[in-house]
């Protein structure tokens, strides 16, 4: 299984959003992360058919979406940066109601809710209005809307936006448990959000495709380049601006922690670097 992504270009008003972005993903889950314009959600809503792209072609094992159609549509899961809900639906209700759209007979839907209510952990609370969710249950609602028709293909713009700690874990389970067989493209400004989770990391800047890594390769290029030092306020102008700054701590002191990565040799403790301190490097160094 494949899914196939051939210089895809998309503008609006003269301004190119996506240029030329071409990528190959195969089953497993795909963390796309990029600053804010980057234009994660212009690809994602391109994949999910939600906008056409000006040029360039998506192929879903070789066969366009164009060519696929509706059958393509039926491989899609989506769930939108800001799903819309009918909050005096109960969850029930509205995943009957989605079901209902997305073309299931009733028989389907019946199950399909069931499993998927169960699957989120909304079985409880399936009798509740949607207004009386909370925002975690509200996205756990939203993911159990794209997994209805069983999609091959997953897509989640920032899943994990208004999740505490705990349901991020749960949310990050529940992923991994599903992610057999499917393709999961989910986009994040949290990079710890996906650490342990995606298998690829698809870096994006201003409308580029920066470079696919594996986790662990992205942390090789940080070995030994992440310092941590103690600095005293006034002195933050010396390395604001020469060095890149991943982190600034007020230390109880009173003094400024900051880590820093660098190529060259920084005065200071060398630690351990993050996935975080990793896409910050690829990005300044402006990709692979
Ligand atoms: N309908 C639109 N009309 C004009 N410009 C748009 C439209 N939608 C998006 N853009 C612009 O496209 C660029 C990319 O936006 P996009 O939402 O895809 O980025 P993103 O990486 O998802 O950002 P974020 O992380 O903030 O969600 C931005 O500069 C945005 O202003």
């Amino acid at each position: 299984m494949n899914l196939q992504m051939s210089n895809i270009t998309k503008t609006y008003k003269n301004k190119v959003i996506l240029k030329n972005v071409s990528l190959k993903l195969f089953g497993g889950i795909y963390g796309l992360v990029g600053p804010n314009g980057a234009g994660k959600t212009t690809l994602m809503r391109i994949i999910s058919d939600i906008l056409p792209q000006d040029s360039g072609g998506i192929y879903f094992n070789g066969m366009s979406k164009e060519d696929l159609n509706e059958r393509y549509r039926e491989l899609l899961g989506y769930l939108p940066q800001e799903m819309g809900f009918y909050e005096h639906f109960t969850g029930e209700e509205f995943l009957k109601y989605i079901s209902a759209l997305k073309g299931l007979t009733k028989e389907q839907a019946d199950e399909r809710v069931r499993d998927t209510l169960d699957f989120v952990n909304l079985t409880l609370e399936k009798k509740k209005k949607i207004a009386k969710y909370s925002g975690g249950m509200k996205r756990r609602l939203g993911i159990a809307q794209a997994l209805l028709n069983d999609p091959k293909i997953l897509i989640l713009d920032e899943p994990t936006v208004g999740l505490d700690p705990m349901e991020r874990i749960r949310f990050k389970n529940l992923l991994s448990r599903i992610s057999v067989n499917k393709i999961i493209i989910l986009s994040t400004h949290i990079v710890s959000d996906i650490e342990g989770l995606a298998k690829e990391i698809i870096l994006m800047d201003k409308g580029n495709l920066k470079g696919i890594f594996c986790p662990e390769e992205l942390l090789k290029s940080v070995n030994g380049k992440v310092y941590e030092i103690s600095i005293e306020e006034n002195m933050y102008g010396d390395y604001d601006g020469t060095y890149l700054i991943s982190k600034r701590e007020i230390e109880t002191n009173g003094k400024v922690k900051l880590r820093i990565i660098s190529d060259t040799h920084v005065k200071g403790k060398l630690v351990q670097g993050t996935l975080e301190d990793a896409y910050l490097y690829h990005l300044e160094r402006g990709g692979a």
